[in-house]
C-alpha cells in the first residue's frame, strides 16, 4: 500500500520548475555538496557516499550500494538508512535550481527488502514548485535501473535563506565551511549560488 499525504499535493497554481541555466548538463555528476555530509560526503566512513547525476530537465540519478555498517535486520538495510538515500538524491535536485532548501516533509514507502551488497539505484525529480516550497518524487530500484522499485518517496522541501544553516549550525562546523578556501566547497556547503 503507498499513498502521499495532502501535504505534498502540490497546489493548483503551483508552477512547473525550471532549470537553472548554469546546471550542469545532463550525464555530469553533482559531486558532493559537504565532505561531512553522511549522505553524499567521502569525510564520513560509515556514509552513504551517494553519488549523484544531473538528468533531463529537474532530474537527477545516483547509485548507493549498501554496505554491512547500514544493516538493519540481518544481512538487510536498515530502513532509516534508506530513507536517507531517498532524502540526500531529493536534496541534490535544489542543485539544478540553484535554490538553497530543507527537507520539510518526506513519506517514504519501502516495498521491498534491500540486502547488504546491493546497489540502489535511485531517480529523483522535481514535480512542482509553490512560492518557497518545491515538490519532489523519488524511487530506488534493485537489480538494475530498470529493476523493480524497492523504496520509494514523495518529499517537500522548504528554500531558505543561508542565514538558516549559520544560525542553527554548530558553530566550529559553520566556520570551518566558511573559511574553506575553495570557493566553490565554501558555497556548495550551503548550496548558495556561487
Ligand atoms: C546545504 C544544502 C543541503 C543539501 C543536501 C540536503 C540533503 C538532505 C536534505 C536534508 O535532510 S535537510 C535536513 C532536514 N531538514 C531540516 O532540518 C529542516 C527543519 N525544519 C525547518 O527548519 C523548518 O520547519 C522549515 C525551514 C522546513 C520551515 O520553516 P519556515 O518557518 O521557514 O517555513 P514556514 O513554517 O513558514 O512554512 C513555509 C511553507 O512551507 C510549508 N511547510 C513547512 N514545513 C512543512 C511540513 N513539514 N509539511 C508540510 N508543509 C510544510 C508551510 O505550510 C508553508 O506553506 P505556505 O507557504 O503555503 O503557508
Amino acid at each position: 500500500m503507498s499513498g502521499t499525504s495532502p501535504a505534498l499535493q502540490p497546489p493548483a497554481d503551483a508552477l512547473t520548475p525550471v532549470r537553472h541555466p548554469d546546471a550542469p548538463a545532463p550525464g555530469e555528476p553533482l559531486g558532493s555538496h559537504y565532505a561531512e555530509c553522511f549522505g553524499c560526503g567521502d569525510g564520513r566512513p560509515h556514509g552513504l557516499r551517494l553519488q549523484a547525476r544531473a538528468g533531463e530537465g529537474v532530474s537527477v540519478t545516483a547509485e548507493f550500494t549498501v554496505r554491512p555498517a547500514h544493516q538493519g535486520a540481518p544481512g538487510l538495510a536498515h530502513g532509516g538508512v534508506l530513507a536517507t538515500a531517498l532524502d540526500e538524491t531529493l536534496g541534490s535536485l535544489n542543485w539544478l535550481l540553484r535554490t538553497i532548501a530543507v527537507t520539510g516533509r518526506l513519506e517514504t514507502d519501502f516495498q521491498r527488502p534491500v540486502p547488504v551488497g546491493t546497489t540502489l539505484h535511485l531517480e529523483a525529480e522535481v514535480t512542482a514548485v509553490s512560492g518557497r516550497k518545491i515538490y519532489s518524487t523519488a524511487t530506488g530500484r534493485i537489480g538494475g535501473p530498470d529493476g523493480p522499485v524497492a523504496v520509494r518517496a514523495d518529499a517537500l522541501f522548504v528554500e531558505v535563506k543561508v542565514e538558516h544553516f549559520v544560525e542553527h549550525g554548530r558553530e566550529e562546523e559553520i566556520r570551518a565551511a566558511m573559511d574553506d578556501p575553495d570557493q566553490v566547497r565554501r558555497v556548495r556547503a550551503f548550496e548558495v549560488n556561487p
